[in-house]
């Protein structure tokens, strides 16, 4: 449906964007991911119409919208701080893009009136149309926001951070809420947070952005199980690495070799990386690796445990089921890493 076509963007000598292409299907949830400054809300404001790319196209459906306003181009959006008129009530919010249409497109009074209503249903607002935003709550004030967005019948709905204001249980539940919507109404959706965790659970596809370009696009699944690079492994999800030498495609740390499944590599310097639940306990035997533990920490229905490898300035972060009794504080451990991913970069320390 949406066409990135090699779309640069530079703000002075600075490159926001640096030849970015994607393709976003109709009816798909996608989400942009990245670190403050990897370029995402640009991408967002320029698919928008409300920032022009300095090279490449934007189409929709096809057609090259890129010289195209944001008014032309039937987008809703919403952004984390995108204030509800304090003077009007939810209703005539909801309504403002309906009532200041041309007076030729503009529908009648009494069904701007039902159309307001009936989004306010929608977003499970139903009868609070006569109240002032002042007397709603934050979460609340943001289901108007969208309700505003979707009143033009947008074909794309696109989310700036729509939650980022919000405490984690309202943010937790506003995300199902607003994935079900999106179901519902059939809608082509994306929005840019810089919450790993939100685009894992939202998004059909996720695109990881740093520094102006695209790392990797992929399902949930894939950019957590197969992420691309080490900067990709590191954003999404908690990862552990360690400087590793790959001698004949396995990873040895120092003169150890690592027992480890991982995907086959080139030979030579590399790091691999774990997630902090994909380690069990083993003796001092070969293929173990000897940690010390140095904190314990309860973290929902597991520990955490942190712990010391010599050779590796960082702790390594590892998670044990709390239905075992912990380890101690100055024990040591044998480690077995159940499954790895090998990057050829350094460790970052
Ligand atoms: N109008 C502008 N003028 C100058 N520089 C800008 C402008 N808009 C964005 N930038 C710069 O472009 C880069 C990308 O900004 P952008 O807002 O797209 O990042 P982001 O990934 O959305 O970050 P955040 O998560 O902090 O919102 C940043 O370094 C920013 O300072």
């Amino acid at each position: 449906m949406i066409g990135i076509d090699n779309i640069s963007k530079r703000f002075g000598s600075y490159a926001a964007l640096n030849d970015i292409s994607l393709d976003v299907r109709s009816g798909e949830f996608l989400a942009l991911l990245g670190p403050s400054g990897s370029g995402k809300t640009t991408l967002l404001r320029i698919i928008a119409g409300l920032e022009f790319p300095d090279e490449g196209q934007v189409s929709f459906n096809g057609e090259d919208v890129t010289g195209l306003k944001v008014a032309d181009r039937k987008v809703g959006f919403v952004f984390q701080h995108y204030a509800l008129f304090k003077h009007m009530t939810v209703a005539q919010n909801v309504a403002f893009g309906l009532s200041v249409r041309s007076r030729r497109q503009r529908p009648p009074k009494a069904q701007i009136r039902a159309r307001a209503e009936e989004l306010l249903q929608l977003v499970q607002l139903g009868g609070l149309g006569g109240r002032y935003p002042a007397q709603l709550s934050g979460g609340q004030r943001q289901r108007v926001a969208l309700a505003r967005a979707l009143a033009v019948e947008p074909q794309l709905l696109l989310l700036d951070e729509p939650f980022g204001a919000l405490d984690a249980k309202v943010r937790k539940d506003l995300r199902r809420w607003l994935r079900h919507l999106h179901g519902q109404m059939g809608l082509t959706t994306i929005f840019v947070t810089h919450d790993q965790e939100e685009a894992l659970e939202l998004a059909d596809r996720v695109v990881v952005m740093d520094h102006g370009v695209i790392e990797q696009v992929g399902t949930p699944e894939e950019i957590y199980m197969k992420p691309s690079s080490g900067f990709v492994s590191d954003f999404v999800g908690e990862t552990n690495s360690l400087p590793v030498s790959v001698v004949a495609g396995r990873p040895q740390f120092f003169d150890r070799a690592i027992d480890v499944e991982v995907a086959p590599a080139g030979d030579g310097p590399a790091r691999l990386d774990f997630r902090p639940h994909d380690v069990s306990v083993c003796g001092e035997g070969a293929g173990c690796l000897p940690v010390l533990v140095t904190g314990v920490y309860r973290r929902g229905g597991d520990w955490r445990i942190e712990g010391e490898v010599a050779g590796v300035d960082k702790p390594l972060e590892i998670d044990m089921s709390a239905a075992s009794s912990p380890p101690q504080i100055g024990q040591r451990l044998g480690l077995r890493i159940n499954r790895g991913m090998l990057f050829a970069e350094g460790v970052q320390q």
